[in-house]
């Protein structure tokens, strides 16, 4: 496995744009948002559970969760959040390792929005933080989604607070200029950690 660079930040800072440019240059990236999606596919015992605490109706006509409904059940009730926690992220991680023991790129990106809050800070070498103030998060998620303000303040109130996440960063990007401005930093950084990767294959 190559050497692994975790990416965090709260809902709507940027993890994407960032790990989209990163993924242009040929990087592998371990999304997990993406592997949280995996586990609770159809016929995964993750989805029946879900189904057997909530009804029939945290699932849509197709059969596949709901997960607007599910994202109102869990965001309003901190018991509820640690239930689908403690049911998924055991999952969650198996399926990153996985993904991440099949990349064959010279380093590999692990993007997840709660790599701090989780076992998940364990599988990477440095952890590098996506950042922009709380007004810009709150616009840029509300343009992107269709959660109302209340919803997007109670999703951060889930997360760990900014000032703790920027103090466990050995890297922090400032997401608060344009794209244009992000992608000169990720040329920079694509540099710096072929460097690592390098020094790291070397040491192995
Ligand atoms: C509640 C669910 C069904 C809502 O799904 P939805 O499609 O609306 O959102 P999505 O999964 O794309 O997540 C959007 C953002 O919400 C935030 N978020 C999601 N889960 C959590 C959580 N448990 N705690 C805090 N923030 C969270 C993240 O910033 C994430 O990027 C879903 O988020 C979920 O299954 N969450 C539990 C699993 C989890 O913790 N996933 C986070 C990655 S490990
Ligand atoms: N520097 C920027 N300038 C303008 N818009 C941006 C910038 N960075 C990101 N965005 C936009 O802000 C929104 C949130 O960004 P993105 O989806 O990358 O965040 P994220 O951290 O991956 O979010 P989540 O935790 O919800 O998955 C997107 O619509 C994205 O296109």
């Amino acid at each position: 496995m190559s050497l692994v660079i975790g990416i965090t930040g709260g809902i709507g800072s940027g993890k994407s744009a960032v790990t989209h440019r990163f993924a242009a240059r040929g990087i592998t990236v371990v999304d997990a948002d993406l592997a949280a999606r995996v586990v609770v596919e159809q016929g995964r015992p993750a989805l029946a559970a879900i189904r057997d605490r909530y009804g029939a109706d945290i699932l849509l006509a197709d059969g596949n969760l709901d997960r607007a409904a599910l994202r109102r059940i869990v965001f309003a009730d901190e018991r509820e959040r640690h239930w689908l926690e403690q049911l998924t992220h055991p999952l969650i991680a198996d399926e990153i390792r996985a993904q991440l023991q099949r990349s064959a790129s010279p380093y590999t990106l692990l993007s997840s929005p709660l790599l701090l809050e989780s076992s998940q800070k364990t599988l990477v070498s440095l952890v590098v933080v996506v950042d922009v103030p709380e007004a810009v998060q709150l616009q840029r998620t509300m343009a992107r989604d269709d959660n109302d303000e209340a919803q997007v303040r109670r999703i951060i109130a889930a997360q760990i607070p900014r000032e703790e996440r920027r103090a466990l960063a050995d890297i922090v990007i400032d997401n608060s200029g344009s794209l244009a401005a992000l992608d000169e930093v990720v040329d920079e950084l694509h540099k710096e950690f072929l460097l690592r990767a390098e020094t790291a294959a070397a040491a192995r």
